[in-house]
Order: C-alpha cells, then structure tokens, then sequence
C-alpha cells in the first residue's frame, strides 16, 4: 500500500468553513452557560415559594418535596424545549469510567391518534433505566436489573446538541435497589460531605463563623493528541485500544523540544476554539490551550469549581473533544500512552478545600491567623498522602496508565509530595524549632515568633512529582488521561477528612488545656510534619537512587503496576476508613475491586488479540509480499542483504505471534485477578516480543508494502 496519497489527504482533509465563533464579549454576555439550567434561569421560571422551596432542599442536600416536583419538572421541560431539546435524558456515570445515557422523548402519545409533550416531577427526581449491562462487580446479578438514577440537583441539568437536534441532560446518581453506589458520583458526593463534616469544625476552632460550609475544588488538566483521521482508521490498534501496538521509533520524536508551547498549527487551532465554544456555552470554565511536549499532543484546562460539577464538567470536556475533532478531520486519541517512546498524556488534578464564602484553605494568606491555618491544612494533607500512599496510587491505576507512568515527564509509580524548597525550608525550620527570621523579599512575615515567614505561590515545579504543591493547591499529576476524576477525588477528599479529624482533635485538647492558637498550631505541624516528612521529596523521581531511597531508606511503597496496587484497595485499613467516613462499604469497595481488575484483564485480552490480528493478517502478509519481491529480484548483493534482514525479522515476528497465540487463547484461571495476572505476566511480554520483531520489520521493508500509518505519519501530519 501507498501511503503518498494519504499523507497528502491526511494533510488537506479538514473543512475550513469557519463556526460562527463569539467574540468574548458576546462569549460573556449570551454565550457563557446558555446550555446550562442554571439557578437565575430556574428562579425566573418559578414562583417566588417554589424557588425558594427548590433552593432550601439544594442547600440542605435533600430529596426534593414532591409537591413542588412537577412544577420544576415543567419549568426545566419548558426551558429544554426552547432550546431545541427533543430528549430528555437521566445522565450518569457508571463504573465503566465513563457516561451513560438513555434518551427519552418529550413527545407523549395521547392515546387518541394525537401526541403531547410530557415530562413529570416523578420522572425528572428517579428513573429506571434498564441498566443491567453495567459493571456492578457483583453487586447485583444481571436478572436482577433494577438500577435506579436519581437526580443530582447540586449539578446543573444541560443542553447536549447534534447535528439534528439537541438533549436534556439531568445529572443523576445510579444506584442498584438496596441503595449501593454502582457509580463514580455516589461516592463522590459522599465523600464531600464527609470532608465538610471533618473540616468545618477544625475551621470553628481558628474562629470560623456559623455556617461555614467546606468543599474541594478541582480544576482538572487534559492532555491528549490529535492525529488526522485517515491514519485513525487504518490503525485496528488505535480503533479497537486506543494506543499503537505497534510503531518503530521515527528519526524525530520530540528531542527537538520545538512542539511544546510553539504556535498551534492553524486546523488545530480552528478546532480548539471550535470545541471551547461549546463547552462555553456548556458552563465550563476552560481557561488555558497549547501544544504540549509531544508532537500532535495538546493541552486544555480549566480554572477550578466544586469538584463534583468539575467531575460532571471533565467528562462533557473529552466527550466535546472526541466529537469536534472529527469535523476537522482529526481524532482525539485520550489514551495515556498512544505511542510508545514520547511523553503519554496526563490529567493533573488541581485539588484544594475551599469554604461556601468562597476562601480557599491552601492559600498562604496576607495574615499570621490564615497562615496558621495554611499550614495546619498543609500539614493535613502530608499526614493524608503519608498514611493512604497506597490509595492514592490505586486511585490511578489502570491498564493503560501502566503505559505512562514513570517516564517522559510522567511521574513515577512511588507516591511522594514535592512542597518546593520555599515551603519544605519552612517545615523544617518548624520542625528544628527554628522561627521567624522575618519578612524577606517574596515572603510573607508571619509576626509571630513562632511561625516562619511563608513564601506566596512558590513558583518552582516538579514534573516527575506525583503530588505537587503549586502554591495554593495540590496538583495531583499521576492520574491519567482518559480515566475519570470521581475517585481519584474520592479518595483524596476521603484521606484529607481524616487527617483533619484527627490533627482537630489534638488543637482541640491542647486550646482546652490553655494552649495559645499559634503555639498549639506550630506544635501540631512540628510533630506532625516530623512524623510524616518522608513522603515530602523535592529531587528528580526517575533517578535510580530515588528508587533505592524511596523503597528501602523510607519504605514508601512501590506499587509498579496496576495489579500491584489493585491488591491493596480492600486492605483492612482502607475497609475502615471508607467505612468510617460513609463513603464505600465494605461491599461497595469489594465491587470496585473487582471491577478494577475485570476492566485490566479485558483491556489486555483486547490489545493481545488486536496485535496477534495485526502481526497475522497486516504485518507478516507485507513481509511475504516484499521477501518475494525481493526473491525475484535475483542474486545482487544488496538484494541478498536486504532479504536476509527482512528473513530474519520475520522469522522473529512469526515465532513471536505463535508464542502470543498461545498465551492469547490460555486465561491463567478462572478467577478474574488470575486472568488479570494472566495478562500482565504472560500476555503483555508476548505482545512486546511481537512489537518488537514487528518494528525490526518496519525498519526494513519498503514503505509502499508497509500496511500502517508510521509514528512519522501520524505524529507529524497536522
Ligand atoms: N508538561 C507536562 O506537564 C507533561 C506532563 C506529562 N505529559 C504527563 O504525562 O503527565
């Protein structure tokens, strides 16, 4: 096959009429949330008491009252419809990590030939989907389909439009009858509730007022690449995995460092602002766009907001990336490591605690009292990743983020945090007892003799970090690409309420007993810091003697792979901890282990039998085809060299695609989690041997006879 035509296609596919962009003062004034329900929208549809009731029962958390659930029901079917909805439909995040949707329509048929359009309180608060093909990891059996959707009213309810038309869409929590969470948001939810409940009273305790409530924020990076849709489809590894199972090395990656921040090529830029446009309208706070470090590898992310709209927000951003990038000719590849060899693509999670009157408790403030109270949560959070190291790791384990981490500028599999050389001097000068030496330019004195001066938005960074500290936030680096943020979040939220609940209830003892705020404050981050410092590390996580350090000088763990880690989710400290603070029973966590590994194991069963189809049917076949070309070229010496190279590798490759075969057709057991090793110890070496026998080839028969597009192809093409 020729691929000249292709690249030439590949390169000019894309239409260049342009989308009616908005200009940002249209953005701000008509377009910024004009797909949104928002509560102004609702409060100009509603009676002044069915609004107040309605905003009560939000506050509050609660079920809506019945009375007034048809009338919001209207009000929302109203709204939809004049915006050009057709549909309405419950939508929720099952534990496949992404959405889900059953759309119905508005139009009722009357019973008398004619129709109406409908929509009741009753179906707006609970649905029914018959939603028994999720995972439920034996949380229910499937002849017991009853899983039920509940709305979400702290998420707003949004327009989702197409080319024919558009659908409501009402964020909603999926759940099976006995009341278990067989979702990400369930959790999720829980898990902020318990964070406010652990947080709000150590708030009272530096003077907080009546009504102080406590959420995270999260503002949450995505990076993927874009490569042009011919080469897409004629890759079965990218279709049916996500990543290239196969791809030689091409003479340039990115050494250059040239892509990283350069000017963004013209389609992909047409397609960003595209794509912002739409999730303007969707009410999503997208902020930042660039190339990223890998050619075809690009950038977008958002400022923070509550966390649980963020979940919601985060996965409308990659389904509004998949589906734009197609009307450029391009395909968002959301995979963490679609090609071998160049940085894979992360989602940094920008984490914080932030109160309902809006002040943000990792912020280093402009007062000694809000810097007690910055590092009283800062100590928190290194107490929290010190002791669930093990959580946060799982939180980000999966099959393809195995792929990515611990190289090209992804972090490493050992969870440390990085505070900066500022902020440590500071914990260590608190921990030697060393104080104040006063203000210094960029720093903040404290005023007190026992605090040190805090530097403001320390600005150095730590790519290799799992878990950064980026000034007022934490940047949670190791999670990937394509997976969702709800658990990752989950746990964070979890680990933090109980790392302040327990650093409370020491500052409590202590003011009881007569202790000054700041002294007892320095005392808790003094003993607090010195018992959890080693999980703070500010050097480079990919050298060796790091590896060395982490494992066996401070015996953080070193969980490499997914199975690894997996392992530990049911662990009895994490049973209890989930338990203690409602978030996941023992059942509930039980179930997501057991989904972790069955979503591993088939991940790896798909990539063993999409590489032993391709290495048979694409990547042999092309070899045949030019040694016999070659055959018949007669004796030359070149001709005799190329062959016997070509033999060789071949030979390689046949052997390596029997070897995968076999692993391919044995499963190691019958449990999933033998599966799962299954694949992990036998299947992926035997891919890796194919791979590497395959790409030999690629190097040595002729490009005309090569059946894929090449990583030079698919890299550089824009
Ligand atoms: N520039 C960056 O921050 C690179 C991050 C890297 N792509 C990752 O996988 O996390």
């Amino acid at each position: 096959m020729n691929h000249d035509f292709d690249v030439i296609s590949a390169a000019r596919n894309w239409r260049t009429d342009a989308v009616d962009t908005a200009t940002p003062d249209q953005i701000i004034s008509s377009v910024y949330s004009s797909d949104v329900l928002t509560l102004e929208q609702l409060k100009a549809r509603l009676s002044k008491p069915t609004f107040k009731s309605l905003q009560a029962t939000l506050e509050r958390g609660a079920t809506l009252d019945p009375t007034i659930a048809d009338t919001v029901a209207l009000a929302m079917k109203t709204w939809a419809m004049e915006k050009g909805a057709t549909h309405y439909t419950h939508w929720f995040h099952p534990l496949t990590g992404s959405t889900a949707e059953k759309h119905d329509s508005f139009v009722s048929p009357n019973g008398d030939g004619s129709a109406i359009a409908a929509f009741s309180g009753k179906e707006l608060i609970q649905a029914e989907p018959d939603a028994s093909s999720f995972p439920s990891g034996g949380l229910r059996a499937t002849f017991e389909a009853r899983g039920y959707t509940a709305w979400d009213a702290s998420s707003p309810a949004f327009i989702m439009r197409h080319a024919n038309g558009a659908t409501l869409c009402i964020p909603t929590a999926f759940a099976s009858w006995t009341g278990e969470a067989l979702d990400t948001k369930t959790p999720l939810l829980r898990s902020v509730e318990a964070l406010n409940k652990a947080v709000t009273p150590a708030l009272k305790l530096f003077g907080a007022s009546e009504g102080t409530r406590v959420s995270s924020t999260l503002g949450a990076e995505q990076e993927y690449f874009l490569i042009a849709e011919e080469y897409y489809y004629r890759r079965p590894d990218l279709v049916m995995t996500g990543r290239t199972l196969f791809g030689a090395q091409p003479p340039r990656g990115q050494e250059l460092e040239d892509h990283y921040f350069g000017a963004i090529p013209d389609r992909v830029l047409s397609f960003m602002t595209d794509a912002e446009q739409q999730l303007y309208a969707l009410g999503i706070p997208v902020k930042t766009r660039h190339n990223e470090v890998a050619p075809g590898q690009f950038e977008i992310a958002p400022i923070f907001e509550d966390s649980n709209i963020a979940a919601d927000h985060q996965q409308l951003t990659m389904q509004v990336l998949r589906n734009t990038a197609r009307k450029y000719g391009l395909v968002a590849l959301l995979h963490e490591k679609p090609f071998a060899g160049v940085n894979g693509s992360g989602k940094h999670c920008n984490w914080s605690m932030s109160t309902n009157a809006g002040e943000n408790l990792l912020e280093p403030g402009d007062t000694p009292h809000e810097n007690l109270q910055f590092l009283f949560f800062t100590s928190a959070v290194i107490k929290a990743v010190d002791e669930h190291q093990d959580l946060l790791r799982i939180s980000v384990a999966s099959a393809s983020n195995d792929h990515r981490l611990g190289a090209n500028e992804a972090p490493p599999a050992i969870i440390s945090i990085f505070l900066g050389s500022e902020l440590s001097d500071i914990f260590d000068r608190l921990e030697s007892g060393q104080g104040g030496r006063g203000a210094e330019a960029g720093l903040l004195g404290l005023g007190t003799s026992v605090l040190p001066p805090l530097p403001r938005h320390a600005g150095d960074r730590n790519r290799t970090s799992p878990f950064a500290f980026t000034g007022n936030k934490f940047e949670f680096r190791a999670a990937g690409s394509s997976q969702s943020i709800s658990f990752p979040i989950t746990v964070l939220n979890t680990i933090v309420a109980d790392a302040v609940s327990a650093l409370a209830a020491e500052l409590k003892a202590k003011l009881d007993a007569g202790t000054e705020l700041d002294t007892a404050v320095a005392e808790i981050v003094k003993a607090t810091y010195s018992a959890h410092k080693r999980i703070v590390f500010n050097g480079d996580g990919y050298s060796d003697e790091w590896h060395q350090e982490a494992e066996h000088g401070r015996k953080l763990l070193n969980l490499r792979t997914t199975l690894d880690a997996v392992h530990h989710l049911t662990d009895a400290k994490n049973g209890a901890l989930f338990e203690k603070f409602k978030v996941l029973s023992d059942r509930e966590l039980a179930a997501r282990q057991e989904i972790m590994y069955d979503i591993y194991f088939k991940t790896v069963n798909i990539e063993g039998e999409t590489t032993e189809y391709m290495a048979r049917t694409m990547i042999l076949p092309a070899a045949v085809k030019y040694l016999s070309e070659l055959h018949a070229a007669g004796g030359s010496r070149a001709v005799k060299g190329v062959a016997a190279e070509v033999e060789a590798a071949a030979d390689e490759l046949f052997d390596a695609v029997q070897a995968l075969s076999a692993q391919n057709a044995a499963t190691g057991g019958d449990e999933v989690h033998e599966k799962a090793h299954h694949m992990r110890d036998q299947v992926l070496p035997a891919m890796s041997a194919v791979r590497k026998a395959a790409d030999k080839l690629e190097k040595v028969v002729a490009e005309q006879h090569w059946p894929l597009p090449t990583y030079r192809q698919m890299l550089f093409v824009k």
